[in-house]
């Protein structure tokens, strides 16, 4: 059985214009000690995914679908049995530190508190635990700091005290939802490294989410491309890379600035912007930005094609879209 599976999971909010589905029909499914990273423009509904899986989403959010832990549904689950999968099962790591601390609460209080809730520790060992863990984040001096405050901390070291807290209770899967992007780019590659040492040494299960597809390459086993909503392409990390079957994806790595490379003009860019949660057509969620629209891709959800090996597409032109990169890379 996966670690977690989620099935047709949809999701509705209520929007300044009207209710509208955030999420649209997502699957995927997470093995033990497996790492999925999820990529899309801001908007795509990467974030509100994830959120649902933490049971984090407004109140007013309408969830159908199924999301299983270890076979166990999350959907539907009552706010007390999610309070004690929240951190303790799943932890997650957040983009903004600030997110997850408390300012008027010291460190050691809010590092040791998931483990006096989740482990019944007392309030001497949590202590001591808060203090092992903020070593192996690498706090410096963690001992003489443990009293301190998080506007104490630089924002890297905010985002470590964070991973801590993250994975306090030895999560089975953990959650970073663009951990690096507020940071300095000088201390980003650490806090990556830092995640991935960690996730490796604990065995856990890891969803990333990032815009940074460099980032995704060196991270992840697999990874899933989401566009209004919906998984547009998903795999094995390597084939995705390698094959870019969906308009969307090839319209993501173009966009991307190759590292070292000397630019010649502009980066290109997709045509258009992420269309507000109403907007998104019936059909393909991508059709108002696509070069290969037909009339079709308004109103025909496109069926998953998928591979033997996990490669999983939806487009109704695949065949037109492969001639094209054929054609453009003679
Ligand atoms: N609480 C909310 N109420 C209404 N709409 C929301 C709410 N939260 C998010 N949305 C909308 O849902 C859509 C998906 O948002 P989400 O934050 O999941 O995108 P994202 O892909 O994670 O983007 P980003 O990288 O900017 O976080 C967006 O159109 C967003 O405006």
């Amino acid at each position: 059985m996966p670690l977690l599976e989620v099935n047709d999971l949809h999701i509705g909010l209520q929007t300044q214009r009207g209710p509208a589905e955030a999420v649209r029909g997502i699957s995927f499914s997470l093995e033990r000690g497996e790492t999925l990273g999820i990529v899309g423009e801001s908007g795509c509904g990467k974030s509100i995914t994830v959120m649902s899986l933490m049971g984090l989403l407004p109140s007013t959010a309408k969830v159908t679908g199924s999301i299983k832990l270890d076979g166990q549904e999350l959907v539907g689950l009552p706010e007390k049995q999610l309070c004690q999968l929240r951190g303790n099962r799943i932890g997650m790591i957040f983009q903004e530190p600030m997110t997850a601390l408390n300012p008027v609460h010291t460190i050691a209080r809010q590092v040791g508190e998931p483990l006096m809730l989740h482990r019944g520790l007392t309030k001497a060992q949590a202590r001591k635990e808060a203090l092992d863990l903020l070593d192996r984040v690498g706090i410096p001096d963690a001992a003489s700091r443990l009293d301190a405050y998080p506007h104490q901390f630089s924002g890297g070291q905010r985002q470590r005290i964070g991973i801590a807290m993250a994975l306090a209770c030895g999560p089975d899967l953990l959650i970073a939802d663009e951990p690096t992007t507020a940071l300095d780019v000088t201390i980003q590659k650490q806090v990556l490294d830092l995640i991935q040492g960690l996730v490796a040494e604990m065995g856990m299960a890891l969803i990333l989410i990032s815009h940074d597809l460099g980032v995704i390459a060196s991270s992840v086993q697999r990874m899933l491309v989401m566009y209004g909503g919906s998984a547009v392409e998903s795999g094995p990390t390597e084939t995705v890379f390698a094959d870019r079957a969906h308009p969307y994806t090839r319209g993501l790595f173009a966009a991307r600035p190759a590292l070292g490379a000397v630019r010649a003009g502009r980066l290109p860019t997709i045509r258009g912007s992420v269309p507000e949660l109403v907007d998104i057509p019936r059909g393909c969620g991508f059709a108002g930005r696509c070069d290969f629209t037909t009339d079709a891709c308004h109103t025909t959800k496109p069926p998953v094609a998928r591979q033997p090996n996990g490669h999983a597409v939806s487009c109704l032109h695949l065949d037109a879209v492969a001639a094209h990169a054929t054609l453009a890379a003679a």
